[in-house]
C-alpha cells in the first residue's frame, strides 16, 4: 500500500467569541440537527436560534478561555497518528474536516484531492454513530462525491463507530482507573456516564442507533474496569423544548445525591476531546448541581485527547480498515434510509398539487408567526421554550 489519506472527522468549534454566533448559525442550518418540515424555513429559523443563543453561548465559551479548543486537540490527535502510523510502517497524510467551522470538510477535501494519495480513511471521531454527528458528517461527503468527479476516481473506505474497538476500552478504562485512585475508597466511588443527548424523536421514529451504542458502549467498558462500582447512564446538553433521551445528567445527579452519594467521577462518554461540554457544562454547571446535591466530591475523568493507547487504538482501526473490504458512504448513509431517518423525506413522499398549495399556506402562516415573534419577543417559541 502506498501513502494513504486519513480524514478525521469532527464537529468544530468557534475559535475566538466572535467565531460564536456564525458557527451556531452553521449548526442550526443543518437539517440533520434541527429537523423542518419545510426546507426554505431552514436558513432562517438557523438564522434566528442563532441570534438568540449567541450570547449564552458567548459566555459559556468566555468561561473556557474564549474559545474551543477542538481544533487545536483534533489537529494534535492527527500529529500522533501520522506518528503511530509510520511507527507502523504506514506513511499518512492527516487531515481534519469539521462540520460546522474550521477547517470545513470541504476545506480538508480540496486539499486531499490535491495531493497524490493511494486511499483514503474516512474517521469520525465520535467513538458511537448518531445521524445528527457522524451522519449529517457521511450526509456532506456523499453530497461532496456526487459533485467532484475527481473524489469519484478515489479509492476510499469508512469507519462508520469504533465503541467496540478494545484499544478504545482499554484507553476509556485505564483513564478512569486514574481519575478513581485519587479517591480514598476508589471501589465505592459512583460512576456516572455521561453521554451527549440526542432528541428522543432520532432514535425511536427515525432509528438513530445513538442510544443502542452508547449502552453496549457503557456496559463495554465497565467490563473492561472490571471494578466492582456502582455506576450510571445519563444523557447531557439538552438544547430546545423537545424531549430528549433521558435521563438527563442535571436530574440523575440530583437523584444520586439525594441518595447520599458524595463520590462520584463524572466519564464524558461521546467525545474523544476536551470541549466545551466537558470543560465548561460538566466541570462548571454540573459540579455545581452535584454539590448543591451532596455530592461533595465530584471528580471528571478527561476526556482521550493524545492519550497513547487512545491514539495507537485509532491508528489500529485505521491498519484494520484498510485490510477489510472498503465501506462505502452509499452504505453507511442507506442503511439510515431503510429507517426512515428524514423528516423531510417523510413530507416529499406526499407530494401532489394539493399538498404543496397547502403545505405552502401553513408554511407562509409559520414564516409570518415567526417575524411576528422575532419583532414582539412574544409567541409559541417563546411558550415552549424555545427562545428565551
Ligand atoms: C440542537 C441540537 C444538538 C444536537 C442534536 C447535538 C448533538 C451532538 N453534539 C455533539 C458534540 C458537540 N456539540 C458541540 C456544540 C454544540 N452542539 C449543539 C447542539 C446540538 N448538538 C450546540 C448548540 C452547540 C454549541 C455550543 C452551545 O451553544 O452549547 C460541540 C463543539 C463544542 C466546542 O467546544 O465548541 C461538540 C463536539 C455530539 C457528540 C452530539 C450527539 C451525539
Ligand atoms: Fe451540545
Ligand atoms: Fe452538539
Amino acid at each position: 500500500m502506498g501513502r494513504i489519506g486519513v480524514l478525521l472527522l469532527n464537529l468544530g468549534g468557534p475559535d475566538k467569541l466572535e467565531d460564536v454566533g456564525p458557527f451556531l448559525y452553521n449548526l442550526f442550518s443543518d437539517p440533520e440537527i434541527i429537523r423542518l418540515p419545510f426546507r426554505w424555513m431552514q436558513k432562517p429559523l438557523a438564522w434566528f436560534i442563532a441570534t438568540r443563543r449567541q450570547k449564552t453561548s458567548q459566555e459559556n465559551y468566555k468561561q473556557i478561555g474564549g474559545g474551543s479548543p477542538l481544533r487545536r486537540i483534533t489537529e494534535e490527535q492527527g500529529e500522533a497518528i501520522k506518528c503511530q502510523l509510520g511507527k507502523l510502517g504506514q506513511e499518512a497524510n492527516i487531515y481534519v474536516g469539521m462540520r460546522y467551522w474550521h477547517p470545513y470538510t470541504e476545506e480538508a477535501i480540496a486539499q486531499l484531492t490535491q495531493d497524490n494519495i493511494d486511499k483514503l480513511v474516512i474517521l469520525p471521531l465520535y467513538p458511537q454513530f448518531s445521524i445528527s454527528t457522524s451522519g449529517s458528517s457521511f450526509r456532506l461527503l456523499e453530497q461532496l462525491w456526487k459533485e467532484n468527479p475527481k473524489l469519484q476516481g478515489l479509492e476510499y473506505t469508512v469507519i462508520p463507530s469504533w465503541y467496540k474497538a478494545s484499544g478504545y476500552l482499554q484507553a476509556m478504562s485505564e483513564l478512569i482507573i486514574g481519575e478513581l485512585e485519587k479517591f480514598p475508597d476508589p471501589d465505592h466511588v459512583h460512576i456516572f456516564f455521561s453521554a451527549h443527548g440526542v432528541p428522543k424523536s432520532y432514535v425511536k421514529e427515525a432509528g438513530d442507533p445513538y442510544q443502542q451504542e452508547i449502552e453496549e458502549c457503557t456496559y463495554l467498558i465497565m467490563q473492561t474496569l472490571n471494578r466492582p462500582n456502582p455506576h450510571t447512564l445519563a444523557y447531557q446538553s439538552r438544547v430546545g423544548p423537545v424531549e430528549w433521551l433521558q435521563p438527563y445528567t442535571e436530574d440523575a445527579l440530583k437523584e444520586l445525591g439525594g441518595k447520599g452519594v458524595k463520590n462520584l467521577v463524572v466519564v464524558p462518554i461521546s467525545f474523544v476531546s476536551e470541549h466545551i461540554e466537558t470543560l465548561q457544562e460538566i466541570d462548571i454547571e454540573y459540579r455545581e448541581i452535584a454539590e448543591e446535591a451532596g455530592i461533595h466530591n465530584f471528580g471528571r475523568v478527561p476526556a482521550p485527547n493524545t492519550n497513547p493507547v487512545f491514539i495507537q487504538a485509532l491508528s489500529d482501526l485505521i491498519i484494520d480498515a484498510l485490510k477489510q473490504p472498503d465501506l462505502k458512504l452509499s452504505q453507511v448513509t442507506q442503511m439510515k434510509k431503510r429507517v426512515r431517518m428524514y423528516p423531510q423525506e417523510r413530507w416529499e413522499w406526499g407530494i401532489t398539487t394539493s399538498a404543496e398549495v397547502w403545505n405552502g399556506r401553513i408554511a407562509m402562516l409559520g414564516f409570518i408567526g415567526l417575524m411576528i415573534e422575532l419583532v414582539t419577543g412574544k409567541g409559541l417559541l417563546h411558550v415552549i421554550g424555545l427562545l428565551h
